[in-house]
């Protein structure tokens, strides 16, 4: 990356504060870049859910993984749990979704109230045990068979037929045949057993997007670990639960703690022999990173205070903005053969695309993804109505609570004093892009033509080819659209 006209900045930039002017470019079609990460991970989308847990959960997991990037499951979730989450993920289909399902009897209300966990808009009546052994699928209930029908009414009463398909086809194939058949959702079948489901959206999906998966072919998925507590156990315990990347993770990854930590996590590492990748942070320094690195990390995590969860800056004035952070620290990064992720204030397309412009490996994201199907959180709905969730940060009074639960009422209490994150916000679903999956297609669009204005084929090549401009804030409101008019 290079600044325009070779202006140094004499100030920390914030993703706002920067825009990139096109080059000459061979790249003829967005189709033709390739945005495997860079961080040594591998995965086919530089995108990693944070792990947070009004966010990151198995189903928010599953989708990602799908669709080429990974989700982390937070430090706060107790360690069965995790694995019972990882297990899942690792028996998830690769290419079709699981669907939401219910047994013929079950009620219409529940089974309506169950809709909005997934973004497929229907829910699949199964026969069979679903933890032991196969399902047959009977029908689908959407919300118009449930126009007028009691909410008493069983699932059996109202469902209705589905398109079948195998396997084997392809997406075209699954997308046109739900278009000869004006369905939406197909239900892939073997020997009459389900596999799973496609919408016409998620054939073109699978047709545009690889799966991020392990060498036995199965969805990746990370896990995160604090610095305090028995860092040993819970690092062998995720590891043989099959961890594929292990985030060591506090708010302040600059402190010897962490170093202690992060040199007991590579030895549990080495000794139960699975090579995955160690992340950790968060820096926002060169020396923060060569410190991290030098402890063991393979990917430094970099952002302090960006998040918008986040009060830090507020409450001590430490942190930094997050562009100059993460170039910075990729810089450096690069000289010790190691990479970063850019962890928060991600908000628009924009922002992934400077992140990884500034060398990022990959980019964390946390509250964008907290309003969508797939995130942890029940849907609510609010006196406009509005459909939202609730998102809180992992440092605030309420996600303290929880992870010092352990603890004594005093300790917990004092704990509690010293928050550092909000405990309660409304993160909205766009109308537009309720699911995590319409959020990725927004971002990859956007990160896809960002490569081509660059002339860039891959992210190394865009790290390399980029020209970053710093602007003003008049700058940054012109390139804002307008849903009305100005006058
Ligand atoms: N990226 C960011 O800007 C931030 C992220 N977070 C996120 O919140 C989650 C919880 O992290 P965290 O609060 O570190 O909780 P942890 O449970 O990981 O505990 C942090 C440990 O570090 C010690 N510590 C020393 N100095 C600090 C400091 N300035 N801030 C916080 N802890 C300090 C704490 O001791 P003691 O409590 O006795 O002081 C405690 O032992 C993580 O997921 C983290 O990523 C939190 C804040 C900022
Ligand atoms: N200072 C705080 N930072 C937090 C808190 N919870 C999470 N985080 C950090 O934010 C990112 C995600 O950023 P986002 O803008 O995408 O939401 C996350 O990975 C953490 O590093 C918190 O309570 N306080």
């Amino acid at each position: 990356m290079r600044f325009l006209n070779q202006n140094q900045p004499t100030h920390d930039l914030t993703y706002s504060d920067v825009f990139m002017v096109p080059s000459r470019s061979s790249v003829a079609s967005r189709l033709d870049v390739d945005l495997t990460s860079t961080d040594g991970l591998g995965t086919p989308l530089p995108l990693v859910v944070a792990n947070m847990t009004a966010i990151s959960g198995r189903r928010m997991a599953e989708t990602i993984a799908r669709r080429g990037g990974i989700a982390i499951i937070p430090q706060d979730i107790p360690t069965d749990i995790v694995g019972e989450a990882i297990d899942k993920v690792k028996r998830s289909h690769t290419v079709f979704d699981t669907p939401i399902m219910v047994t013929p009897n079950t009620t219409l209300g529940e089974a309506m109230s169950l809709l909005p966990k997934r973004a497929h808009g229907a829910v699949l009546v199964v026969d069979g045990d679903r933890k032991n052994g196969p399902l047959k699928p009977l029908g689908v209930v959407t919300p118009s068979d449930a126009i007028d029908e009691d909410r008493f009414a069983q699932a059996h009463e109202v469902m209705s037929d589905f398109v079948t398909v195998s396997p084997t086809a392809s997406p075209r194939e699954i997308f046109d045949e739900l278009a000869a058949n004006h369905q939406e959702l197909a239900v892939a079948v073997e020997d009459g057993h389900l596999v799973g489901v496609m919408t016409r959206r998620g054939a073109l999906r699978s047709a545009l997007y690889q799966p991020a998966v392990d060498a036995d072919g199965r969805l990746k998925i990370g896990t995160a670990v604090g610095i305090n507590g028995d860092v040993a156990g819970k690092t062998e315990a995720l590891l043989r639960h099959g961890a594929d990347v292990l985030v060591v993770d506090t708010a302040h990854g600059h402190q010897e703690k962490m170093i202690e930590a992060l040199a007991v996590v590579r030895r549990v590492r080495d000794e139960v022999a699975r090579k995955v990748r160690i992340v950790a942070g968060n820096v926002v320094t060169a020396d923060g990173v060569k410190d991290l690195a030098e402890a063991g990390a393979d990917v430094l995590k970099v952002g302090v205070g960006p998040g918008a969860m986040c009060t830090t800056r507020m409450q001590t004035g430490v942190g930094r903005p997050q562009f100059s952070a993460v170039l910075e620290c990729a810089e450096t990064a690069q000289q010790l053969d190691r990479s970063v992720w850019a962890d928060g204030g991600v908000r628009y397309p924009r922002d992934v695309a400077l992140a990884l412009a500034a060398g990022a490996g990959s980019v964390m994201i946390g509250s964008w993804f907290a309003g969508t199907h797939e995130s942890t959180g029940d849907l609510k709905v609010d006196a406009r109505g509005r459909q939202y969730k609730e998102s809180f940060g992992m440092a605030s009074a309420r996600a303290v609570k929880m992870r010092t639960r352990d603890q004594s009422g005093f300790d917990r209490a004092r704990a509690g004093l010293f928050e550092e994150g909000i405990s309660s916000s409304r993160m909205y679903l766009d109308p537009d892009r309720p699911g995590v999956e319409d959020l990725v297609d927004f971002i990859v669009s956007g990160v896809r033509s960002s490569c081509t204005y660059a002339g860039a084929r891959s992210l190394p090549e865009f790290r390399d080819l980029a020209t970053v401009g710093i602007q003003s804030v008049s700058g940054y409101e012109e390139g804002r659209p307008l849903s009305a008019s100005w006058s």
